[in-house]
């Protein structure tokens, strides 16, 4: 059908089947990343856009006002069912991300309030991220004669301290094991965009072409997660801790016991740790490797908060995330690294779960709606040269006049980020404790690393050395 549904939002005109899909390859093929196909629309069309991607209408909003609107109105608060968003999680509507109602309410509660019973949010958790930054640098220190990597160097030390969370126990930096499930989940961030890509538009594609629409590599992922999980798993029940959780895993089998709520299955827990595994690493470890790279850019920047933090710390201490409220030139420094680069450049996507009115337009119930954080993060009414890096217009008046809505990285309203203090933690100290610690510098030869980084669900650095000289 080529008919627009009545009073839908503006927006190219589709095809039978297919919708836009063409027409949104051939743009792609163009500007190389799913956000700024995203943007060009919104310059030809305005804040918000009507799509419809294979069989899905796809409603796209950008700029503060109308993307804070789908983030904190209740009947945008659904996420996208599909072929895609299911495959991970046993073809069910399950986990933390892709579920809604319900199951969605009362599972982000239950994992909340354990998490902040293991440690979240607290004093353990900071002591957690403490040691791992510790440990990691002191691994830097001992490579420092060689170039080392570091789009991948801060997977592990930022999984760990979820994983004393969830399962009680940490990896060895070099765990083979898991350097393989991060690689998998790097890979499989890179195969798809937010509208649940070519393969929830057409499932069938599986059959025919299940290697180049990514079919393969996710199920090859999905299986080597939940293989690992299980064992996991299996080792907690072994256990038998009754009464006395330990971690996450152990609170979820004694609530599946208690059997009070048909939600708490073994595949509803295995789903969770996989959300918070994928959630939590990704995202954070892109992040940290974005600002290496904006450091070896702009060295002026590096030197101004190592003398911040020689000023607060001293040369000889170590930093703590105590500091955090004494380094502002480090903290709008790191926030404005994360304007920049937009790791979850459309965050993750909702769904209308209702037929509703937004901006004037109506959205039919089911519309898969993805909000462009890029284009509030680049929004020239609030940014004054919105591509300039400049740490400046996070601090003193300037800064104080940003609004709540107009930096959201961790998005916004009931949906926001549930590790939003660990992922802070993570971001601020693994950070610091680099510059304090080394000069950074270009391993030898080729021009500079990347700052557009790898088009996906989150935008990830290219692979590349630092050389890293203690200080
Ligand atoms: C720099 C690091 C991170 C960034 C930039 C980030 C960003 C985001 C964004 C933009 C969303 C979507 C909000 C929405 O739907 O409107 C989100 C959701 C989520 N994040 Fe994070 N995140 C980070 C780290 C973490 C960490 C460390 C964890 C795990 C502890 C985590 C767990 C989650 C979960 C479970 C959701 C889904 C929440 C829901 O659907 O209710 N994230 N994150």
């Amino acid at each position: 059908d080529v008919r627009r549904p009545k009073n839908y939002p503006p927006g190219p005109q589709w095809i039978p089947i297919v919708g836009n899909l063409f027409q949104f390859k051939k743009l792609l093929g163009i500007l190389g990343y799913h956000h700024l196909v995203w943007q060009e629309l919104y310059d030809r069309y305005g804040e918000i856009v009507g799509t419809k991607l294979g069989r899905k209408l796809v409603v796209t909003v950008f700029g503060e006002e109308a993307v804070t609107q789908v983030l904190t109105r209740e009947e945008f608060e659904g996420r996208p069912d599909g072929f895609f968003f299911r495959v991970r999680t046993f073809g069910k509507r399950q986990g933390l991300v892709f579920c809604d109602g319900n199951l969605w309410k009362k599972q982000r509660k239950f994992s909340v309030q354990r998490l902040k019973k293991f440690g979240y949010g607290g004093k353990l958790m900071l002591e957690n991220v403490e040691g791992e930054a510790k440990y990691l640098m002191e691994t830097f220190l001992e490579k420092s004669s060689e170039p080392i990597y570091m789009h991948d160097a801060f997977d592990v030390s930022v999984v760990n301290v979820l994983w004393m969370m969830i399962a009680g126990e940490r990896f060895a930096l070099g765990d083979a094991r898991l350097k393989k499930l991060m690689t998998l989940i790097h890979d499989a961030f890179k195969i798809t965009d937010m509208s649940g890509g070519i393969l929830n538009h057409m499932p069938f594609l599986r059959f025919i072409a299940p290697n180049s629409c990514g079919y393969n590599k996710v199920v090859n992922l999905t299986n080597r997660i939940s293989d690992f999980l299980e064992e996991t798993i299996q080792s907690h029940k072994n256990y038998a801790n009754d009464g006395h959780p330990r971690d996450l895993i152990d609170a979820f089998l004694e609530e599946m016991k208690s059997e009070n709520d048909e939600t708490f299955t073994e595949e509803q827990l295995i789903s969770t740790c996989i959300d918070l595994l994928m959630a939590g690493s990704e995202t954070t470890s892109n992040t940290l490797s974005f600002a290496v790279i904006y450091m070896l850019e702009y060295p002026e920047v590096m030197e101004k908060v190592q003398i911040e933090l020689d000023d607060v710390v001293g040369r000889n201490g170590s930093p703590r995330l105590s500091d955090t409220g004494r380094l502002p030139y480090t903290n709008a420094v790191l926030k404005e690294i994360q304007r920049l680069t937009n790791v979850p450049p459309v965050g993750i996507a909702h769904r209308a779960v209702k037929t509703a009115e937004l901006l004037g337009y109506t959205i039919p119930e089911d519309t898969i709606l993805i909000t462009s954080l890029y284009s509030v993060h680049m929004d020239p009414k609030t940014w004054k040269d919105p591509f300039i890096f400049r740490p400046e217009r996070f601090l003193g008046e300037e800064g104080a006049n940003i609004r709540d809505k107009s930096f959201l990285p961790f998005g916004y309203g009931k949906r926001q980020c549930l590790g939003i203090s660990l992922a802070k933690a993570n971001y601020f100290l693994f950070f610091v404790s680099l510059l304090h610690s080394f000069n950074l510098e270009k391993a030898a030869g080729g021009p500079l690393p990347d700052l557009k980084g790898i088009d996906g669900i989150t935008l990830s650095p290219k692979p590349f050395t630092v050389k890293l000289t203690p200080r």
